[in-house]
């Protein structure tokens, strides 16, 4: 047989377990949704010590025939280092938070469920699901229009959108400490598709009389309220943005071509120019680095290119093409502060 020459039984064996991990990585998604779904995290938090599964299935109200799934998933999870599984008296195991699961307990100044919940959202999952058929025709997304025109007619998709956004800012405040340079000697600050202020109401944590405006689309900053230090203006970037010390696209720069991200410098630049002592725009994107990074930050930041492809028609960029882009725009130099996980800081002098 050909296949016999070509390769060792072995050989084949593992490629077949790499493959069906690939297709059946659907489960990790689906798991996680599950246990944010019934709460798994707070239980486990507002229990306040492992817990077995005995105690899980009692604190999750469920039939006592399902305790058999919830072992299944739990497992899967703990595999994955969603939870952890720890050793209590008797030697019996118990389920704990890992790094990760800490970071789906509600309440608390970290707490990414919101982005769980878009991402797996069906609307969007099923779409994704569809990614054939859109490649063959001449959509440029695959929510046929823009994500932006998309969710001004869903308005439980755009719920859903910023609240995931909104949740994603939190971390911010875990890089403050690392990037407070950047921010130093600013009087005032523009976050441009600033979403729901939520970025900026931690830059206001660490520098409280720093002038700051929310610069963002008029539906979504409609009926938002600031205070002194901040302020929400509706409008739009491609035509004129405030003017300020430093301006501030966060994940914004990912979500346009090179051409619309030329235009969108170039504004920024302009908004930057005006003040009396150069100003600065601050990116916070990723930059695609395979030689460099590790595999798993790889892994998401090219999940996070198709996001972009598939959403934008846009992409995510080394830093050859962020240098080209910025350059094109007319800024003279940048520099990358690789600060926030698998996203970067890149700051450009006007
Ligand atoms: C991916 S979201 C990022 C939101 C926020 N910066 C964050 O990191 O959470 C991109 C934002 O750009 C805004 N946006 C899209 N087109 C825009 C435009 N033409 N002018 C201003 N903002 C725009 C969207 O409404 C959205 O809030
Ligand atoms: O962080 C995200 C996530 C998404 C996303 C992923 C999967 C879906 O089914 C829908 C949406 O989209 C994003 C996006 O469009 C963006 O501009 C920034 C961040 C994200």
């Amino acid at each position: 047989m050909d296949s016999e020459n070509e390769y060792k039984a072995s050989e084949l064996f593992v490629a077949q377990a790499h493959l069906y991990n690939q297709i059946f990585s659907f489960m990790r998604p689906v798991s996680i949704k599950w246990a944010v779904e019934l709460g798994i995290p707070d239980i486990i938090q507002n229990h306040g010590k492992p817990i077995t599964l005995p105690e899980l299935v009692s604190a999750l109200r469920i039939p006592e025939a399902k305790a058999g799934c919830v072992h299944s998933v739990m497992r899967l999870l703990a595999h994955n280092k969603i939870f952890a599984i720890v050793k209590i008296d008797d030697n019996k195991e118990a389920y704990a938070l890992s790094p990760t699961s800490k970071l789906l307990v509600k309440g608390t100044d970290h707490c990414l469920t919101s982005m769980v919940k878009m991402v797996t959202n069906p609307t969007g999952v099923e779409l994704y699901y569809q990614l054939t058929k859109w490649t063959s025709k001449e959509d440029l997304t695959i929510f046929d229009t823009t994500l932006w025109d998309f969710m001004q007619q869903n308005s439980a998709y755009a719920e859903l959108f910023n609240d995931a956004m909104e949740s994603d800012s939190n971390m911010m405040r875990f890089a403050m400490s690392d990037c407070k340079s950047v921010f130093e000697g600013i009087t005032s600050l523009v976050d441009v598709g600033g979403g729901t202020g939520n970025t900026v109401k931690i830059i206001s944590e660490a520098f409280p009389t720093l002038k700051c405006i929310v610069f963002d689309l008029p539906n979504v900053v409609e009926g938002l309220t600031g205070n002194n230090y901040l302020s929400f203006v509706g409008g739009n970037m491609f035509e004129s943005i405030p003017q300020a010390d430093a301006i501030l696209l966060k994940w914004v720069i990912h979500n346009w071509n090179d051409d619309d991200c030329v235009k969108i410098l170039k504004k920024c630049k302009e908004a930057a120019s005006r003040q009396k002592k150069g100003g600065k725009v601050i990116i916070i994107d990723i930059v695609i680095n395979e030689k460099q990074d590790e595999h798993e930050i790889t892994e998401v930041k090219l999940c996070f290119d198709i996001t972009m492809m598939a959403n934008h028609n846009s992409r995510e960029r080394d830093e050859k093409t962020w240098k080209k882009i910025i350059t094109e725009a007319g800024f003279m130099s940048y520099k990358i502060f690789p600060i926030f996980g698998f996203r970067s800081l890149i700051e450009l002098s006007v």
